[in-house]
């Protein structure tokens, strides 16, 4: 049996614990034919089911689009999805791809419009430069070539002249060479940092459901790839066109007073033209390569992360599983080195034979210049500039055919960008939707004049008429005074908040691509100020309901309602300001425990008395008090040394800490398993101070311990996606059903 031994001293970076030299080997055998069935399994686009059952319904759509579009259903809106797999090398889609080029030149102009001004110039400068030296070249050939012929030997002023104006032409050219690095650099920096902020930004406005696609995960990890040079290298394409176009027409104006001009320019123009029309097909085969690719490289990043991430690491050192995993990294990455291997092994073969081709035409043209300078058609000055003039034509030619083609491949690439950016959330909300504080003193109002109207009805007895209660919501929402100034606006703005009505009218709802319903036509109301459990089996759909709630995603069917405002009418932020969550999946935030708890509320990040009154209702108080600088402690290792490594419950009684921050302003706040990780105690006292701590708000929370769930003044039992039973502890017990059930078995354990 191998031995674990414990390394005390030694090199730092070597792992501290180690296994015998002779230890046993993992079985490659098996390994391997796990791994076939697990590439087959999990690496297959075609497995995933929420793209398949998408594309079948909506195939027609997609027809009637583009043969490489595909749609998704996500809830009750689609979006578009582009499969470049199926795209087929076409002049239509080549001309899809350069009409990207605005957007593309526009993130460039975006992030720093002066620097691209100025690289534009830099760019004319550098195109017209050829000309001069061309001229300045034969011209100086003439001085000589006279000086020769009139043995005057008096003139070495002009040919000082001419090489003074060639030293000038080349210092400049120098200078201008620094000024363009110098941009470019400056450049580059600031479209990295627009981009980078552009894509978190919008990533920030994009719906939960997009993040579970892997489809669109790989969109947005692809994006991230190529984000930051693609547009740059774009620009700098383009601005080589525009240079060597300037070049290429000078030249052609030069060429054109050959005599044998139709023999020269054709000539000079062939390799160009192959070589754009051969670049452009290896570009897009490229392109098809890499996106065939995707599901390796999906595959391959996945298990970078899995083996870099702290959380995997207890598991794969336990079941000893990381060679696997790296077996399974070598298998793909040698599968696309295969193929990235044959591209190369092409491409260089037919940039080869280019080359080759191109010799052939250049000698083909200095043949033509010379014999017409031998039959003394043209000087000895004019071979030179037309052989001169002739290799800069079809250098520049080729240059602007081949930046064309790099553009296109560069738009190929900024796609994804795009497609990423095109990406809009599902779930919007008006403009001018509903303010939170709103909709309670409008539903205050609309209760006070209810009850105000009724006690009438009843002082007067009941042929008073019948006033329907929207009538009087628009009367107290115009007026503010009901009756008699019972309630007026005015002081309901200095009303303590009473908290959030919430009402679920038939809501249906499965997650999207999911064939099965999550939630099956639910209907609840839950009053202001009401503490509300909600119990059940794993995957009953609980948290789906309080995802429902919060607007991450949209019911399939059937209404919510705030406040009796449909939920969908509101300031989505604004709602969402009012509500103090916490989920059972929190977040762990890699800042001190201050800001860990402040950031709940953003305003008061720096205040800590509220960060400490928050902390005192979870316990985290005490968390703090055990750390060297309490509140200012670092918690996690990733920046600092000395940042601690608090235990599952800790992290949870912070996290909860967070979610209190907001109780000034919120109506409602909702507890997801927020005691799972505590130990009994801790837990009987957050539920001790449930009360207090939702102070009259409304209050929702999951939970599995019917310890703290009996506390509730109603618990809801979710079962197959319907409410099952809805009662108070003392009912439920009564009725002797599900919730009976489970409660008395736990009850039994702990007798
Ligand atoms: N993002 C998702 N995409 C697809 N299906 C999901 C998603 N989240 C949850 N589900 C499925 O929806 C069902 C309900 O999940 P939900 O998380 O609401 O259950 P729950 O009652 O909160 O369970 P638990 O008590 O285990 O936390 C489960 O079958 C789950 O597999």
């Amino acid at each position: 049996m191998p031995q674990v031994i414990q390394v005390v001293d030694g090199d730092e970076s070597k792992p501290k614990i180690t296994k015998p030299a002779h230890g046993i080997e993992a079985d490659v055998k098996t390994i391997d034919n796990t791994q076939t069935q697990t590439d087959d399994k999990t690496i297959s686009p075609k497995d995933n089911e929420v793209i398949q059952d998408a594309d079948a319904t909506l195939s027609s759509e997609a027809d009637s689009t583009s043969p490489s579009e595909t749609a998704i259903e996500t809830g009750e809106k689609k979006y578009k999805k582009i499969d470049p797999s199926e795209e087929k090398l076409s002049l239509s889609n080549v001309a899809i791809a350069l009409k990207l080029l605005p957007r593309v030149i526009g993130l460039s102009w975006t992030a720093q419009p002066y620097l691209c001004m100025l690289m534009a110039i830099i760019s004319f400068f550098n195109g017209i430069e050829p000309i001069f030296r061309i001229g300045t070249d034969a011209m100086l050939l003439d001085v000589v070539m006279t000086a020769i012929k009139t043995q005057d030997m008096n003139i070495t002023y002009r040919i000082l002249y001419f090489t003074s104006i060639q030293m000038a032409m080349s210092f400049f050219s120098y200078v201008l060479g620094a000024i363009h690095s110098l941009t470019e650099q400056q450049l580059s920096s600031s479209v990295n940092t627009y981009m980078d902020l552009a894509v978190m930004e919008h990533t920030l406005k994009l719906d939960l459901s997009y993040f579970e696609d892997p489809e669109v995960s790989e969109i947005i990890r692809e994006a991230e790839g190529v984000r930051n040079y693609y547009p740059l290298a774009t620009l700098r394409n383009l601005l080589c066109v525009a240079q060597n176009l300037v070049t290429f027409f000078a030249m052609s104006a030069l060429l054109f007073n050959n005599s044998k001009w139709f023999l020269i320019v054709p000539i000079a123009l062939l390799n160009p033209v192959v070589s754009f029309l051969v670049g452009i097909y290896l570009s897009f085969a490229s392109y098809k390569r890499f996106t065939q690719d995707r599901s390796q490289r999906r595959m391959m990043y996945y298990i970078t992360d899995l083996i870099s991430t702290e959380s995997m690491q207890k598991e794969l050192k336990l079941f000893n599983i990381g060679e696997y995993f790296i077996e399974l990294y070598k298998k793909l990455d040698s599968q696309i080195k295969d193929s990235d291997h044959t591209e190369n092994v092409f491409q260089q073969t037919v940039w080869t034979l280019l080359s080759t081709f191109s010799n052939l035409t250049s000698s083909a043209l200095y043949y033509i210049i010379a014999v017409q300078t031998i039959h003394q058609e043209i000087t000895l000055s004019d071979m030179t500039r037309y052989t001169t003039a002739t290799a800069s034509f079809g250098y520049s030619f080729r240059t602007i055919l081949s930046d064309i083609s790099s553009t296109y491949d560069c738009c190929l690439r900024l796609k994804v960008v795009f497609d990423f950016f095109d990406l809009q959330p599902l779930i919007t909300y008006p403009e001018d939707g509903v303010k939170y504080c709103e909709s309670e003193d409008a539903m205050i109002l609309a209760n006070a004049a209810n009850e105000s109207v009724q006690n009438i009805h009843h002082s007067i007895g009941s042929d008073a008429g019948d006033s329907s209660p929207s009538q009087l919501t628009c009367i107290s929402e115009s007026s503010g005074n009901v009756i008699d100034g019972i309630i007026t606006n005015s002081n309901l703005s200095s009303k303590r908040r009473t908290g959030m009505k919430i009402e679920f009218r038939n809501v249906s709802f499965k997650y999207p691509g999911k064939k099965e319903h999550c939630l099956k036509g639910i209907s609840f109301v839950v009053q202001p100020g009401e503490i509300i459990a909600l119990v059940g089996y794993n995957g009953a759909g609980k948290t789906t309901l309080i995802k429902l709630m919060m607007r991450l995603y949209v019911p399939e069917s059937g209404n919510i309602l705030i406040n009796d405002r449909n939920i969908e009418d509101f300031d989505l932020p604004d709602l969402r300001s009012h509500v103090s969550i916490i989920f059972q999946d929190f977040n762990h935030y890699e800042m001190k425990v201050s800001e860990n708890i402040g950031i709940g509320s953003l305003s008061h990040m720096n205040d800590l008395p509220a960060i400490q009154a928050a902390a005192v209702k979870s316990g985290a108080d005490e968390v703090s008090a055990k750390l060297a600088q309490g509140y200012d402690h670092q918690l996690g290792r990733r920046f600092h040394d000395d940042g601690a490594e608090l235990s599952g419950g800790e992290w949870q009684k912070v996290a909860l800490s967070r979610a209190f921050m907001r109780d000034a302003d919120a109506g409602l706040l909702v507890l997801d398993e927020p005691t799972s990780a505590l130990d009994a105690l801790a837990e009987h006292e957050v539920f001790a101070k449930i009360r207090m701590l939702s102070q009259g708000k409304t209050a929702i929370f999951i939970s599995h311990r019917f310890s703290t769930v009996r506390n509730a003044d109603r618990i809801l039992v979710i079962e197959g996606g319907i409410i099952r039973e809805n009662g108070s502890h003392d009912q439920l017990l009564e009725l002797g059903e599900r919730y009976a059930e489970l409660f008395n078995l736990q009850a039994e354990a702990y007798k």
